[in-house]
């Protein structure tokens, strides 16, 4: 499991640690991390050319400490100056390692030095601001990161992306864009969320020994999600192991009827029942002949592809009876914020999750957090908020976010097979934040095995689901 705290939570555990331990070893732990990870994309240090952006604060410190561990193995190394106020030990630590110092500005934007400085660099650092800092960049430091991004120099980001909003992920005002970041400590809220999940790039952690309280956010990992699947045992049989039922697609839309039973078919149920118009029915026992018609069912998938042939007030029986339920797309509009839906896992994008809320879809994508939050608290559900990560937060305040995606995974009809594929973990006996959370995973990993960086189609990342389930199982 991958855990990201809030600044808050951070900062106490920095405390709490550095209270016990002589003045400087944290930021030592952190600097060396740092140096060693860009030592590492470097594939060596001696002759690199290294410039490190400081700001003000502490992030600077990790930077100018591990500018100096670098300078000693031979790297040319140059911070360039951003603000009056510089840490000072960290300072002089590079200049006794051989590393120069140099302001920013010029009399009016970034001097020619400093230019010329960044584009002979092999990486440009970005100790500018951490988790001390507010979103955006002042005009200096705005000036040297677009330098080294005309120059096309990979920017390194210390514990942040200097500028990016570390407790949400939201970005309103210009950011660093890393090509990897280094924290410390514990992964932070702007690593998981996008759009500053984008901003981080891969994100390394190094451990500098921080005790912490249960996290705000959580990511999980292979062996956690292998602990949730529901995996048939002798005495299983094709009931017990769960019937679920999708009442999905229609005569506009009846591949998704196809796709998401796709889906079902791929999860651990014994069983998958397809509720529809005929025409639809027949296209998807063709397809699946395992599937089959009304009858009792432990779950429901409810909503893909129905377009305007939607019952709504049958599907607000169904969000009310005691089965959970997965809503999606169409179905999304069949919800309301009355009943009792603590079983309901809704899977909208970010369009959907913006008609649902009457607010504009930018909006939702600027600040995915907070809207996935919102409605799962307004309708008492479970959101699961697609998108190149995903976002399932649950009615009683838990987050989780999946990261393992592929951009080639958006493609029409993902969405149906990732809908089916919940269903079908609700129906195997998961709660809605389990079901989302396995499924958002598992659909994803089929996506990286059937695209292996080629274009997929629905279809076959529903195909690749068993492999990537025995991968994950095995
Ligand atoms: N506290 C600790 O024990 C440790 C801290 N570490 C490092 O320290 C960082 C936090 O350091 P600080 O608390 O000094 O804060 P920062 O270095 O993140 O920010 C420093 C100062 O920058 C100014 N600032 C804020 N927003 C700005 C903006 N948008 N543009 C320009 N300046 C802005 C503020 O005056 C702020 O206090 C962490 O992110 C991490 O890199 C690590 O060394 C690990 C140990
Ligand atoms: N840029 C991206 N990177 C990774 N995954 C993505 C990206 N964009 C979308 N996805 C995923 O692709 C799927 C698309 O689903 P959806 O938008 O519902 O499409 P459809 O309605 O056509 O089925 C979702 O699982 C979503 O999380
Ligand atoms: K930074």
């Amino acid at each position: 499991m991958r855990s990201a705290h809030t600044v808050e939570q951070v900062r106490a555990a920095e405390a709490e640690l550095m209270a016990r331990l002589p003045e400087g070893t944290l930021m030592q732990r952190a600097a060396t991390g740092l140096a060693v990870a860009i030592s590492n994309f470097l594939g060596g240090t001696y002759g690199a050319r290294v410039v490190l952006l400081i700001g003000s604060g502490d992030n600077g410190g990790d930077a100018l400490y591990a500018g100096a561990q670098l300078a000693r193995r031979g790297a040319q190394v140059t911070a360039v100056l951003l603000s009056t106020k510089t840490h000072q030990a960290g300072l002089d630590a590079l200049k006794t390692a051989g590393g120069q110092a140099i302001p920013a500005a010029a009399s009016a934007g970034v001097s020619g030095g400093v230019v010329r400085e960044i584009a002979g660099a092999d990486v440009v650092v970005d100790g500018i601001v951490g988790i001390g800092g507010r979103p955006g960049l002042r005009p200096e430091a705005l000036a040297v990161v677009q330098v080294a991004e005309e120059y096309g120099v990979p920017i390194v980001a210390v514990d942040t992306p200097s500028g990016v909003d570390v407790d949400t992920g939201e970005t309103p005002e210009p950011h660093v864009n890393a090509a990897f970041t280094v924290t410390f400590g514990t992964h932070k809220i702007c690593h998981f969320v996008d759009p500053a999940a984008t901003a981080c790039g891969p994100v390394h952690l190094v451990d500098i020994g921080l005790d912490l309280p249960p996290a705000e956010v959580q990511a999980l990992q292979a062996a956690d999600i292998k602990a949730l699947y529901p995996v048939p045992r002798g005495e299983s049989d094709k009931y017990s192991r769960g019937v679920v039922g999708l009442m999905v697609g229609s005569t506009q839309y009846p591949g998704a009827a196809v796709i998401a039973t796709a889906g079902a078919l791929a999860g651990p149920v014994g069983m998958v029942r397809y509720i529809g118009p005929d025409a639809v029915a027949s296209a998807v026992r063709e397809a699946h002949p395992e599937v089959v018609g009304d009858g009792r069912v432990q779950a429901w998938t409810i909503g893909s592809g129905l377009g305007d042939e939607l019952d709504i007030p049958r599907i607000r029986e169904l969000l009310d009876a005691e089965e959970p339920v997965v809503l999606d797309a169409d179905g999304l509009k069949a919800l309301d914020d009355a009943g009792d839906h603590v079983d309901v896992l809704i899977t909208p994008h970010a369009g959907e999750l913006s008609r649902l809320l009457g607010v504009d879809r930018a909006t939702v994508e600027a600040e995915r957090l907070k809207y996935a939050r919102l409605a799962a608290e307004r309708f008492d559900v479970t959101v699961l908020l697609k998108g190149a990560t995903t976002v399932i937060a649950s009615p009683d305040g838990e987050v989780r976010v999946n990261t393992n995606a592929t951009p080639w995974l958006a493609t029409a009809g993902a969405g149906d097979v990732l809908a089916g594929l919940c269903g079908a973990l609700l129906a195997g006996g998961l709660t809605p934040l389990d079901a989302a959370s396995v499924g958002a995973y598992l659909h994803a990993a089929a996506a990286n095995l059937a695209s292996d960086g080629a274009p997929i189609t629905a279809i076959t990342v529903a195909q690749a689901l068993p492999e990537a389930t025995r991968r994950l199982l095995s």
